[in-house]
Parts: structure tokens; sequence; C-alpha cells
């Protein structure tokens, strides 16, 4: 699927390497949510998630994360509703994690951190024909976030995370079809925060309308510790270094408002 082009992420840096400037940057992510100071919105609708399993294609490492891709070539798998205006396509969903459980997620509520967080993304294919279109414009990518905590084990994750090993390396792919990411959403996705923001791998664009969901999932130590097994290099480096810590420090909201679509 052309979600996670080649070229675009030809351009990313490992994102510890901060800070990779972006000129102007003034809605930037990730942040930290302060509740006390987001703002009820009572127009924000319910979100529409439609999710098809049949449109999943392959897991990559793309050397920063693992990305679970999806066949965006038509409107089978789409998201709309919520703070969106128009329909976003589902193009990949990834995660970011730590070393271990006391942090790993982008996001935070009142400073909690989580041990890692779901990234699904998707793309506004009312306004543009292509994902890579999409990701520079600022109302391109729509992306639902889910905080994952330690718990019970995620029955609908473990066929995610069996197939984990083939892709160790950055740079592997293996075919991987048929699962419904509609799984590892919470059971209330009508509760959520949102604010306008930017990827936050680069190259960091200012196109994401960000969802945050209330509700976090739980996962097991066990299914966490496959992704810590992931590595960051590819089969042919010399020094082999494992995925972890891959995410963004925190950004200002330099004004921004996050609304809430609960009280
Ligand atoms: C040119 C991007 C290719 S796809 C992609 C991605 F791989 C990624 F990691 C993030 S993120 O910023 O890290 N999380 C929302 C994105 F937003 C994406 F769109
Ligand atoms: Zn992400």
């Amino acid at each position: 699927s052309v979600c996670s082009s080649k070229l675009a992420l030809s351009q990313v840096h490992p994102m510890w390497q901060e800070p990779l400037a972006v000129p102007g940057g003034d809605r930037q992510s990730p942040v930290d949510i302060v509740v006390r100071e987001s703002i009820f919105d009572p127009q924000l609708r319910p979100l529409k998630v439609q999710y098809d399993p049949r449109t999943c294609q392959q897991i990559w490492n793309n050397g920063y994360s693992f990305l679970v891709e999806y066949d965006d070539t038509t409107d089978k798998s789409t998201l709309k509703g919520g703070p969106l205006e128009d329909q976003f396509r589902l193009c990949q969903f990834h995660f970011h994690w730590g070393e271990n459980n006391t942090w790993g997620s982008e996001h935070s509520i009142d400073r909690r951190l989580y041990p890692a967080e779901l990234h699904l993304v998707h793309w506004n294919s009312d306004k543009y024909s292509l994902f890579e279109e999409s990701v520079i414009e600022e109302n391109g990518l729509a992306v639902i976030a889910v905080f994952l905590k330690v718990g019970k084990r995620h029955e609908g994750l473990q066929k995610l995370v069996d197939a984990l090993p083939a892709v160790r390396h950055k740079d592997s792919v293996v075919e991987f079809t048929k699962f419904d990411p509609a799984c590892l959403l919470p059971e209330n996705i009508n509760d959520y925060w949102t604010y306008a923001g930017s990827l936050t791998t680069p190259p960091l664009t200012e196109a994401v309308t960000w969802i945050v969901m209330k509700q976090h999932i739980e996962v097991s130590h066990d299914q966490l510790a496959v992704f810590r097994s992931l590595l960051f290099t590819s089969a042919e480096e010399q020094l082999q270094r494992s995925m972890v810590n891959n995410f963004r420090v925190q950004q200002a909201l330099k004004g921004r408002t996050v609304r809430s679509s609960f009280t």
C-alpha cells in the first residue's frame, strides 16, 4: 500500500536525533494533555469506524516501528465523524513503546505516560488521491491514538505478536492478512480528546487531526516483551540495536486547544 511510501520514509531519521527543527512548527506532536484545560465540545460527533479485515496486507519493519499495512486503493476501511469533516482511509497502524513498562507512549494524560501507544493512520480520501499528498496537507491525516496498559493478555493482538519474529530486522516484510484492527480499539470510542498536530516521525508535517482515546486497552507483559525483541537495525549491520523507546519527545502546545468529546 502507498501509505508507508518508501520515498516518504526514506527521509526518516532516527527520532531520537532530536530536535529535527521544523521551521515555524506551531502545531507539533506529541503533547501532554492537561485534562482540566481541555474544552468539552458538544458539537463533536461519534466516531464512525468501518474496517474491512480483507484489506490487511503485510507487516513491515521500517527501522522505526512495525507497520501493519492496509490496501488503501479503495474506500473499504474508513474513518469519519468525530471532529472530521471528510472521510479518511486507513492506511496502516503501528505502535510506539519503551524499554520498560514505565514509559513508551508519545502522548500523556496529566503527565501520565503509558508503556505503549497504538496509532491508526488514516488519510483524507475526499480531498486527496494519494497518501503522499495528504501527508503535507493540514487536513490530510487523522490518527487514532490508543494507550496500552500492561495487564491481561490481549487475544486479538496475539496473531500480530506471533508474526513479529518474522520482521525482527529493519526492512523485513511478511505477509499478514485478515486482521481486523477494530479489535485493538477500546470498548468506548466515543470518549476522546482531539487537537491539531503533526506526525511524530519525519517529515513531522503538521497534517494530523489527532483523536486520542480516553479508554486504554490491556496487553500482557509478555506481548509487550515481543515488541521489544524487534530491532532498529538490518540483518547486515554489525551492531544490533533493540527497537525500544521509539517515541518522540513531547512538544509545546503553543496556545492550541485540546477539545474533549465528553464532560
Ligand atoms: C511518511 C509517513 C509514512 S506512514 C507514518 C508512519 F510510519 C508513522 F510512524 C507516523 S507517526 O507520526 O509516527 N505516528 C502518527 C505517521 F504519522 C505516518 F503517517
Ligand atoms: Zn505513530
